[in-house]
């Protein structure tokens, strides 16, 4: 079943280390089907180097596994929580990316200085409250998806398809499981420029509101007309 969301989604998941996002079996990611209301997800602690499409694990979004000889990655019950919450979208990525990660173990957001973050994201990107003590040893997976759902009360997790769950690492999501690794990619990237950039000025100031909305809505906006569609 699924099968061309199958191969998206094992390509997403080989392209984390092609990208230097993960290493070892860190990080995972998943695709959505929304006419069958199915997950299929990266199985948990195989190696890149030895998946194949037949390891991936489809389930439902309560959880339950509907196909694969495998368990489903240890964070499927977040990336269940964020298909559930954030309508419209279609693809979860989580990452150990080394930057990001940086500015997630410091409990810091990501801060809007440029461009680049500009054509990707309009504002900054969230870093999560700490879990409480009863999140941790509780359902941790599930409670970090509600962490993330918290953090997006008053944003909008299509204009910034990015977090930073404090302490621990990103996870990102787009329309599909590629567009969500492009979105890691570009995480990357930005965090990285960040924390340079403040090493050049510390009193950097964000980027004008002007030169984001011009930089994201020329990509993303109703008139859009970056690239050749
Ligand atoms: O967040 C973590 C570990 O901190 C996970 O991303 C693991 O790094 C990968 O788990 P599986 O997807 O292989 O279960």
């Amino acid at each position: 079943m699924l099968e061309a969301l199958k191969e998206q989604v094992l390509k997403a998941n080989l392209d984390l280390p092609k990208h230097g996002l993960v290493t070892f079996t860190w990080g995972n990611v998943s695709g959505y089907d929304k006419d069958s209301g199915l997950v299929v997800i990266k199985p948990s602690g195989v190696p890149y180097s030895e998946m194949t499409v037949d390891d991936l694990v489809v389930v439902d979004l309560d959880g339950n596994v509907v196909e694969g000889d495998k368990k489903p990655s240890s964070d499927t019950p977040t990336h269940l929580v964020l298909y559930k919450n954030f309508e419209g979208i279609g693809g979860v990525v989580h990452t150990h990316s080394p930057w990001a990660t940086s500015w997630a173990q410091a409990g810091c957001a990501v801060p809007a200085l440029g461009t680049t973050h500009g054509d990707y994201f309009y504002g900054e990107i969230p870093c999560t409250r700490r879990m409480t003590e009863e999140e941790i040893k509780g359902e941790y997976e599930k409670e970090t998806g509600h962490v993330i759902v918290e953090t997006f009360k008053y944003c909008d997790p299509l204009m910034v398809p990015s977090v930073l769950v404090h302490s621990h690492a990103p996870f990102n999501w787009g329309k599909d499981p590629e567009e969500a690794v492009h979105n890691a990619v570009v995480l990357e990237e930005v965090a990285k420029m960040a924390l340079r950039t403040y090493q050049i000025n510390p009193d950097t100031k964000d980027m004008q509101q002007t030169l984001l909305d011009k930089h994201y809505l020329r990509k993303h906006g109703k008139n859009a007309y970056y690239g050749q569609n």
